[in-house]
């Protein structure tokens, strides 16, 4: 699901109702099927990692990387990272490991560890346009632009003060622009321009037509409104969507912080064999 800026700003990290129990970990687990039989979908910022104060200091725990890599052994290979980064800067953060992946919200599929993209919806955005949006980190000290080609992203978790400016700044160009194919993504503390036309949902799709994640059953676990279009797919394959930080609409379970995310899938390798 995108929003357009006119009709929502950037979602807050902690937007949590005040009764809005976590589930154990424990009893998540319990609706996982064996491992031979799942495919595992996992979204990386505020779902595996903390978040960190820019997108280049996030830290990998050195348990979480062993964990992936026992859950992608003991599924046979049907694990993949599904997040809004790009491949290249998902195989840095996670190196040395290499992990099947969906980067870029939909737009880069890579099926094997270390296979190349298999699948690139996007060409580059405009240049003109991405000259344009980068202006507005001017707007206030603070403001990091991401650039990953297909996207730009503007980073103001420090400068949280700027969100209405960066938001009005960037409703502004598009409405100059009313017919270029791009949308707006409010994600926590960033607001992303990319191409229309593939979301991670769409990703997600095109990665459950193919070996070894076809005819199994998914789970996938989100924190972000960006994650919301796959959990609306998973009823789909018969799958599972878990929120972490708030319970959203039609997932089977919610966790707290991405600290229960690692514990959960932990309790997998032992609980899960196969
Ligand atoms: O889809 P995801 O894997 O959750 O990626 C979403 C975005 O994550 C990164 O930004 C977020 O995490 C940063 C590090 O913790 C944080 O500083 C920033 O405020 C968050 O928005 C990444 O930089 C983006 O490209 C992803 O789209």
């Amino acid at each position: 699901m995108t929003h357009d800026v006119a009709e929502k700003p950037g979602t807050m990290d902690n937007d949590i109702a005040p009764d809005d129990a976590p589930d154990s970990a424990a009893a998540l687990a319990s609706l996982i099927p064996p491992l031979d039989q799942t495919a595992i979908l996992l979204d990386i910022d505020g779902t595996l990692l903390d978040f960190a104060p820019t997108p280049r200091e996030v830290w990998v725990p050195p348990e979480l990387a062993v964990t992936l890599k026992q859950l992608h052994a003991r599924s046979n290979g049907a694990l993949a990272l599904v997040s809004g980064r790009s491949l290249n800067d998902i195989d840095l953060i996670f190196a040395p490991d290499l992990f099947p992946a969906i980067g870029g919200h939909g737009a880069e599929m890579r099926l094997q560890p270390d296979s190349e993209a298999v699948a690139t919806h996007s060409p580059p955005l405009d240049k003109e346009l991405k000259r344009r949006l980068a202006a507005i980190a001017k707007l206030s000290p603070g403001i990091l632009l991401e650039d990953k080609g297909y996207s730009l992203a503007l980073h103001y978790r420090l400068a949280p003060a700027a969100e209405k400016a960066i938001y009005e700044a960037v409703s502004l160009i598009r409405a100059e622009l009313p017919n270029a194919p791009i949308e707006v993504l409010p994600g926590k503390s960033v607001c992303e321009i990319k191409h229309a036309g593939f979301t991670k949902a769409s990703g997600v799709r095109e990665l459950m037509t193919q070996e070894p994640f076809k005819g199994r059953r998914p789970f996938f676990i989100g924190d972000d409104v960006t994650d919301e279009t796959v959990f609306a797919i998973m009823p789909d394959y018969n799958g599972l969507a878990f929120s972490v930080g708030r319970r959203a609409l039609g997932v089977a379970g919610q966790f707290g912080t991405p600290d229960d995310v690692r514990e959960f899938l932990a309790h997998l390798i032992d609980g899960k064999g196969t």
